[in-house]
């Protein structure tokens, strides 16, 4: 089946990777969704039946929302009145649980980071962290534009762990790098994740859309994704 989707935020820079990924592989855009009052601004979108829309519309097969935390709810209601999933790559002031009144009516998944790679990183983090007593610190560089601070990521691997320290730092176009440090008597463990080009979320999360598209109503974490790992073949 091809895969028909509907991308919130369309004007902003992961609306527009998303896109321009999207046109390079067998998807559809079914529609691209942005801020009232505002005309659509990005890349030539190449397929004559993509809908601009200022609002969701039914008829997507999945909702792809990197747009603003304050519309988030919004975007979940319409989904739950289209009965469309939605990833929720959006940061800032919410979490999950948040949207657990939905839950049972459509697959939701909230991915702070849809990086696989990073995905696995932070499974490894946390099991780890179980096994171990370390003194934790949680580090993220980002783009000077970033609205949120600290990022997503960190807040959802802090809910997790609870790091000792966080730090942020903002500057650049395009940087995206998240470090974890745990340190006891014995051992020091450093991951990091550094993003060159934000290409691999929209990548990954079109790949994670192709697994939501497929599960029961539910609320999951990109954990539920990695999980089933297995099944799936190739990744590029
Ligand atoms: N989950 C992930 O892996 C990633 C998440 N993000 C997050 O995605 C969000 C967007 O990031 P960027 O694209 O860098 O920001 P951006 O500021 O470039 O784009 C956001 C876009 O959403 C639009 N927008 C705001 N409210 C809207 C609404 N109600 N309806 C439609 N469009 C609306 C804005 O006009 C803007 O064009 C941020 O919260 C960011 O932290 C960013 C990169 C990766
Ligand atoms: O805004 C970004 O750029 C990113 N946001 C996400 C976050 O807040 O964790 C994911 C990644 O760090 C890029």
């Amino acid at each position: 089946m091809i895969m028909k989707i509907c991308i919130v935020g369309a004007n902003g820079r992961m609306g527009q990777a998303i896109i321009q990924i999207a046109q390079m592989q067998n998807i559809i855009i079914h529609s691209a969704v942005i801020r009232e009052n505002t005309q659509y601004h990005g890349v030539a979108l190449t397929q004559n039946n993509t809908k601009i829309s200022n609002h969701i519309e039914k008829g997507a097969d999945v909702i792809l929302d990197f747009s603003n935390h304050q519309s988030t709810l919004n975007n979940i209601k319409s989904a739950v009145q289209y009965n469309i999933p939605i990833l929720i790559g959006t940061t800032g002031s919410h979490t999950a649980s948040d949207y657990k009144a939905y839950q049972n009516i459509i697959p939701i998944l909230w991915a702070p980071n849809t990086s696989i790679s990073w995905s696995i990183i932070q499974s490894s983090i946390e099991k780890i962290n179980k096994i171990r007593n370390l003194a934790v610190s949680i580090g993220e560089v980002h783009h000077k534009n970033k609205a949120d601070n600290p990022s997503g990521t960190t807040k959802q691997l802090h809910d997790k762990i609870q790091a000792d320290q966080i730090w942020s730092l903002r500057a650049g176009d395009n940087m995206s790098m998240h470090q974890f440090l745990g340190l006891n008597n014995q051992e020091m463990i450093r991951f990091e994740h550094q993003v060159f080009n934000r290409k691999i979320y929209a990548n990954d999360a079109l790949k994670v859309c192709e697994w939501l598209v497929n599960q029961n109503p539910g609320l999951f974490t990109m954990q539920a994704f990695i999980n089933n790992l297995s099944e799936i073949t190739s990744l590029n």
